[in-house]
């Protein structure tokens, strides 16, 4: 005899009592786990109800659905009630469904709108502080920047770095939450971009630039999609200094087509990184990630030929071969298993290419549109180069301080990496200015928009680069919140290597060239119609670069 309200029930409290044990447990990581023992659960029911005298086996099917349609109603309703009556981030306002569940964040970044432009109308909407999902805080205060990511800050990596699970010995150094790890690790890495590194990369840098000068003077004439051109240079640097290997992707002019897996799919990505136990689950399915499988091969293969053909005797000469002396000199910084070392891998191609590329493009963008910084820059690089680009110097280009406050304007206003880089409050929480946000609180802050935000930038959306050198005091630069390349431990480990790639890149550029914007082109679309995906991805923007006289 089956008893459907009783079983139903009995399921509804199985839910409950199943939700108040998971309450404080960091359940993203093992939702895989949880659907894989639900379907065994399920059967094993289906089972234990046929055994019962005078039950068939539908009716063992049917009572094992009403348990479990009892159990996951009970546990739905249970989690929603809780997170809009009961947790701990409930005094934060914010959109109800963003309250119940961090899908309505995966339905947001799916729209034609944006996810930054619904970001800042919730902001507008709600203040400073707004409840984006049950536990994520985003939060557009400059006070935030320090507490959350500032080398004093308590808070660690968010469950977002969680996705590829939370095993130290298997996730790249960006995904490491651990702290005591990711500093062992980091050491590696410095060694790979230490000033003593860089000035071994600097003359390969300026190779990649003098090919990408000579690809433009071919093309002198014809529109040029500098989005794509941006991309091959920076991808065909991030090959030769992260693994020694020359991608040639500016020889071919083509997308390497590793790279372009990971660009057709990271809308995608994007999406789905706002659940980030979704995509935790994605990597547990065989066969799923396979967009990225080429990408992935390609890491794999280039990282063992390196260990192959691994000579002691000489000092790397790539990020790659630095972090696998570190694993042949068994040092505590070492990667720890193949499993991370491909995965780090990763991490040079990824973090380093289209972020210098992006940075790049848009600074072109910006000098087409305002002739004048143009024409200032190009006059201080003739004057430091007046008989021409043969005489080019690092040290000459470095001195030109004009060009690093063009790459700090570029990075204001379009950052690279916009915002989620989110951060999990300690146990005791954190505060905000007076305002407490509290325990196991994923809390961000906005790069994008705070870097404009009117309260602390004059002229917020305009380009002025002088902002950051003579007009740096009258503007009150100093102070105002500004993080393109985060801050604290767990800042860009590239970040010396961006500028120095970018400032060979546009110091070469402009020297050279007059950067214009192509007929029909106003860069509209590429202004205001950038993607916001996990990388910021831009759109095409066509530019004419018109050799100068005698360079
Ligand atoms: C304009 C260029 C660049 C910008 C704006 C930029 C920005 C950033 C930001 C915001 C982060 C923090 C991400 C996070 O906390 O999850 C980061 C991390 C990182 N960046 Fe860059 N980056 C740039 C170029 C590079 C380059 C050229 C490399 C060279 C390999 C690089 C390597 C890394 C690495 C390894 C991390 C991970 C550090 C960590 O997780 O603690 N970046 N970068």
């Amino acid at each position: 005899m089956v008893f459907p309200a009783r079983i139903g029930g009995l399921g509804a409290l199985f839910g409950i009592l199943f939700h108040i044990s998971i309450i404080n447990i960091e359940f993203d990581l093992y939702i895989f786990h949880f659907i894989a023992t639900s379907v065994i659960a399920f059967l094993g029911s289906v089972y234990a109800f046929a055994q019962q005298g005078g039950i068939g086996p539908d009716t063992a099917l049917v009572a094992s659905t009403i348990f479990f349609l009892g159990f996951n109603t009970a546990l739905l309703t249970s989690i929603a009630t809780y997170r809009l009556v009961f947790h701990r981030c409930r005094v934060f306002p914010g959109p109800l469904p963003a309250k119940i569940t961090r899908f309505y964040a995966t339905y947001l970044y799916t729209r034609k709108e944006e996810y930054y432009r619904s970001l800042a109308k919730m902001h507008a909407t709600y203040g400073d502080y707004v409840r984006t999902g049950p536990r994520e805080i985003s939060i557009l205060h400059k006070d935030a920047i320090a507490a959350l990511y500032g080398p004093n800050s308590k808070c660690r990596k968010s469950t977002f770095y969680g996705q590829s699970g939370n095993d130290p010995n298997k996730v790249s150094i960006n995904m490491l939450r651990d702290q005591k790890s990711y500093r062992q690790r980091r050491r590696a890495w410095d060694r790979g971009l230490s000033n003593k590194a860089l000035s071994t990369y600097e003359p390969r840098i300026k190779s990649k630039v003098d090919q990408f000068v000579t690809k433009l003077r071919t093309n002198a004439g014809k529109p040029l999609d500098i989005t794509a051109w941006a991309m091959y240079y920076s991808f065909d640097v991030m090959g030769d200094i992260g693994f020694g290997k020359d991608f040639n992707s500016l020889g071919t002019g083509v997308e390497h087509p590793a790279i372009k897996g990971i660009h057709d799919h990271v809308a995608i990505l994007g999406a789905l990184q706002t659940v980030p136990w979704l995509l935790n689950l994605l990597g547990s399915v065989p066969g799923a990630a396979g967009a990225f499988s080429e990408f992935f091969g390609m890491c794999e293969a280039e990282i063992r030929e390196k260990e192959k053909n691994w000579d002691s005797e000489k000092e790397p000469r790539d990020i790659v071969s630095w972090l696998l002396k570190a694993s042949k000199d068994k040092e505590s910084s070492a990667s720890p298993t193949k499993e991370s070392q491909a995965d780090d891998s990763r991490v040079v191609i990824v973090a380093g290419s289209d972020t210098t590329s992006n940075t790049l493009a848009n600074a072109l963008f910006y000098l087409s549109k305002h002739p004048t910084l143009q024409s200032k820059l190009y006059t201080l690089l003739t004057t430091a180069f007046p008989n021409g680009y043969q005489y080019w110097t690092y040290d000459k280009v470095k001195a030109i301080s004009y060009i690093d406050d063009i790459i700090n304007e570029t990075l204001r206003l379009k950052p690279a990496v916009l915002h989620g880089v989110t951060r999990e409050t300690p146990p005791e929480g954190i505060y905000v200015g007076d305002t407490y946000i509290p325990s196991n609180t994923n809390a961000s802050v906005s790069c994008l928009l705070i870097q404009k935000d009117a309260r602390w930038w004059q002229q917020g959306d305009a380009f002025v680069p002088e902002r950051w050198s003579e007009w740096r005091e009258e503007m009150g630069t100093d102070g105002a919140p500004y993080f393109p390349f985060q801050l604290g431990t767990h800042n860009c480990i590239g970040k010396n290597l961006a500028y120095l790639s970018l400032r060979t890149s546009l110091s070469a550029i402009v020297l050279n060239f007059e950067v214009s914007l192509a007929e029909g082109e106003t860069g509209e679309v590429f202004d205001t119609g950038f993607a916001d995906t996990l990388l910021l991805t831009l759109p095409p923007l066509k530019l004419m670069f018109t050799p100068r006289e005698k360079r």
